[in-house]
């Protein structure tokens, strides 16, 4: 599994480090508001287990889990929500959670389907942004790191199911998905 990393980004120590930043200013942003954090499965589980424990404000949780990537390195261009949320979103304020912005796809999907079933505030926290793939506009409220135009595994995110449970964040070799 790490023979198959060309370099690594981010280390697990740099991903806490950031954490807390976003942490800090999401507890003053989210005083008071009891917001409805929303976890985008399956990418963002690692992520926003750590995140909360930052968050030094009451919040309520749910999951979501929407999927487009499958087995490939590009978006396939269609988000099918595999599980919804188990909670309304009327009249919340609501925080979701990604691991990653790249085509966007994933996030403006959710944004609408949020706005259609009346949130009252919609936030985007993402660990990673790769601005450099977008194909819809969109900027995450709180972001993590910008990443080169590469593929990313590690610390939830995968290829094809695998590399989920790296602690840190690397790029996969090219042969890997080439081949
Ligand atoms: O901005 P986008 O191009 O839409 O890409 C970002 C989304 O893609 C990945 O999910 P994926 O579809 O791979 O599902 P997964 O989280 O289960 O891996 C990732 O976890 C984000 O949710
Ligand atoms: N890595 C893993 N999953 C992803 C990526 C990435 O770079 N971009 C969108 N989903
Ligand atoms: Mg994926």
């Amino acid at each position: 599994m790490y023979s198959d990393i060309q370099e690594v980004l981010f280390s697990e120590e740099q991903i806490q480090e950031k954490i807390k930043e976003l942490g800090e200013k999401l507890s003053n942003d989210f005083e008071g508001k009891n917001p409805l954090v929303i976890c985008v499965l399956k990418g963002a589980f690692i992520f926003m287990a750590d995140l909360v424990k930052q968050i030094r404000v009451p919040l309520e949780l749910d999951f979501m889990a929407v999927s487009s990537y499958g087995q490939s390195t590009k978006s396939s261009g269609v988000v099918k929500i595999i599980k919804d949320l188990d909670v309304p979103v009327e009249g919340r304020h609501i925080l979701i959670v990604e691991d990653i912005i790249d085509s966007g796809l994933t996030l403006s999907y959710l944004i609408d389907v949020l706005e259609r079933r009346n949130a009252k505030t919609i936030s985007v926290v993402a660990l990673f942004n790769k601005p450099a793939r977008r194909t819809v506009e969109l900027e995450p409220d709180y972001a993590g790191y910008v990443l080169p135009d590469e593929f990313i595994v590690g610390y939830g995110l995968d290829y094809a199911e695998k590399y989920r449970n790296l602690p840190f964040v690397g790029i996969l070799k090219p042969e890997i998905y080439t081949t």
